[in-house]
């Protein structure tokens, strides 16, 4: 995924200041950044909610402005507020998703199945959402993110409002799902402990990339969060 010199303004105030990165497919990248850094106005973005100002977006080798659709395609999206029908199983969840993304039958129950199974929620597939924890509905949503076959996932702070296991475990499959699985993962947080040593790490404040590179050279003695503390002060 490759984001160049993108810009965007509300008005009078500037959210974005020519931003640019790139996540390697099958890379775990966090882009790290404070409250009110940009990172949702990114992801607004990313997702087409609202339109490039400025610069452009290459999703697995489509431009979202000229092939908006196939871009689209690509893109598995875990929006901050949850958006799963609590009154709906998980299964009833991605099998309406599914439906909305033109699948259908054995072909849907199948990928159904498989997301799931990726985030180790085939046996939660029968609960209502409102049974579930708050962190198994986490998993549900990015199950459901998965159904249509996305190459590229973005999570926007995906833990907020979990307790120490739930947070853990998320971060943990998700990191899975870049690795071994394939996907390339744009994880948005301010949490430095959600990030392995080996994830890229954007960090963004206000509005710029003040850092883009792997963790452990960000962080060379281990602590993160140290170190995205020190470098979001030295910029304000
Ligand atoms: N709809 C809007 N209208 C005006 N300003 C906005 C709007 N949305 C965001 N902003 C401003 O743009 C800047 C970036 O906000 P954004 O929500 O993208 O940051 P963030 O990193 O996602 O923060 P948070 O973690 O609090 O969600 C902030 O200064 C914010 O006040």
């Amino acid at each position: 995924m490759i984001v160049s010199g993108v810009s965007h303004a509300y008005g009078a105030r500037r959210a974005l200041e020519t931003v640019s990165l790139r996540v390697p497919r099958g890379r775990f990248c966090a882009l790290l950044g404070p409250n009110g850094a940009g990172k949702s106005t990114l992801f607004s973005l990313l997702t087409r909610l609202m339109t490039v100002q400025a610069g452009r977006i290459e999703v697995a080798g489509h431009d979202l402005f000229d092939a908006p659709r196939t871009a689209l395609a690509e893109i598995g999206v875990v929006f901050q507020q949850t958006t799963l029908d609590l009154d709906l199983s998980v299964t009833e969840n991605l099998r309406y998703f599914a439906a909305l993304h033109g699948l259908s039958g054995r072909e849907a129950a199948r990928r159904i199945d498989a997301a799931l199974d990726r985030l180790a929620m085939g046996e939660r597939a029968h609960e209502r959402a409102r049974d579930l924890n708050g962190g198994h509905r986490r998993r549900a949503e990015i199950a459901r993110a998965l159904v249509h076959g996305p190459s590229v996932l973005l999570l926007d702070e995906p833990t907020v409002g979990l307790d120490a296991a739930s947070r853990a475990a998320i971060t943990a499959h998700v990191h899975d799902l870049a690795g071994e699985g394939g996907l390339t993962v744009l994880w948005a947080t301010h949490l430095a402990d959600e990030v392995a040593p080996g994830d890229q790490v954007v960090v963004l404040h206000r509005g710029r990339v003040i850092a883009d590179a792997p963790a452990r050279e960000i962080a060379p003695e281990g602590d993160l969060a140290a170190r995205f503390l020190a470098l979001t002060s030295e910029a304000a």
